[in-house]
């Protein structure tokens, strides 16, 4: 089952065949919104909000880890995450789309596992995006006609001001990042936690502040090339179910099985408590 976390400008999805918004219950909070379910050309998707319908949650108080919990409490499998974002790459152009690869995170205020004392868990970040599903988002965004780019590094910065012309030079020229937003992190870190693939499809809609001719960066202009955005977001995502086939398979990449030998305290040390909260993250293995 694909889940769709929508981002700025995109906080609903049309043509779903039996759309109903439920209300999900999670142990980690209140998810950003109810989720909207139905079948696309035959596959079940759940779509969420990532700030809410009406855009209530910033990026630093969006409830990431509510968000993920919930979205595998319904039996999603692959989470497409579509987020607006800065792009430090002259040919990375407003209106185009990034499959992101990688990530730097540079967030601190924001909760970033399901794990803690009493159920300690390491899970590798080394690839954090699934390139099976990025590989059809990729696909899907080439067939709906967008400029799209296979692969780039996205600074996750904590927000909710935009970077310092400093800052932007420092991500763009230091550390070679591709795009800047400012929720992907820890949504990657936490569906990896959950047995999730996680795709990540970021849609340029500004320079950030570094282009000499483009200045700094304005929520109006963001919002513009939104607008044509999410049209092109909601043509990628009808895409999706023909290209990803319902499979029982497991992940070539090892996406549903990243807790295998993640987890580290001993079963007569862990927190009964933070274990029962654990029963749709890791239950199969607590
Ligand atoms: C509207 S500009 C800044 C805002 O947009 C992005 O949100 P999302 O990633 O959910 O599309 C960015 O990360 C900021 O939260
Ligand atoms: N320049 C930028 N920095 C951070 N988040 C963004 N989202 C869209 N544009 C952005």
């Amino acid at each position: 089952m694909i889940g769709v976390i929508g981002g700025s400008g995109l906080y609903e999805i049309e043509g779903l065949e039996g759309a109903t918004w439920k209300r999900v219950d999670s142990p980690w909070g209140i998810p950003s919104d109810e989720i909207l379910t139905g079948r696309l050309d035959g596959m079940e998707i759940a779509f969420l909000p990532r700030h809410g319908r009406g855009h209530v949650h910033s990026p630093t108080t969006v409830p990431y880890r509510a968000n993920i919990d919930a979205l595998k409490r319904l039996g999603v499998t692959d989470v497409v995450s579509v987020s607006a974002c800065g792009s430090f790459r002259e040919e990375m152009a407003p209106g185009h789309f990034v499959i992101v690869d990688q990530f730097i995170d540079r967030t601190f205020a924001r909760e970033k596992s399901f794990f803690g004392t009493g159920c300690v868990a390491h899970v590798s970040m080394a690839h954090p995006t699934c390139a099976l599903l990025s590989e059809a988002c990729f696909e899907a965004a080439k067939a709906q006609g967008i400029t799209v780019h296979r692969g780039g590094t996205y600074l996750a910065m904590e927000g909710p001001q935009f970077s310092s012309l400093a800052e932007s030079r420092l991500y763009r020229q230091e550390w070679a990042c591709d795009v800047i937003g400012m929720t992907n992190m820890p949504e990657a870190k936490l569906a990896r936690e959950a047995e999730l693939c996680y795709a990540s499809v970021a849609m340029v809609t500004d320079y950030d502040s570094w282009h000499p001719e483009h200045g700094e960066v304005d929520i109006s202009q963001i919002i513009a090339t939104l607008k044509g955005n999410s049209e092109n977001a909601r043509g990628l995502i009808a895409r999706l179910p023909a290209l990803l086939k319902t499979t029982e398979d497991p992940c070539p990449h090892g996406c549903d099985r990243a807790l295998e030998y993640a987890l580290m305290t001993a079963p007569e040390k862990r927190d009964p408590v933070l274990v029962e909260k654990l029963d749709a993250i890791a239950g199969r293995l607590l």
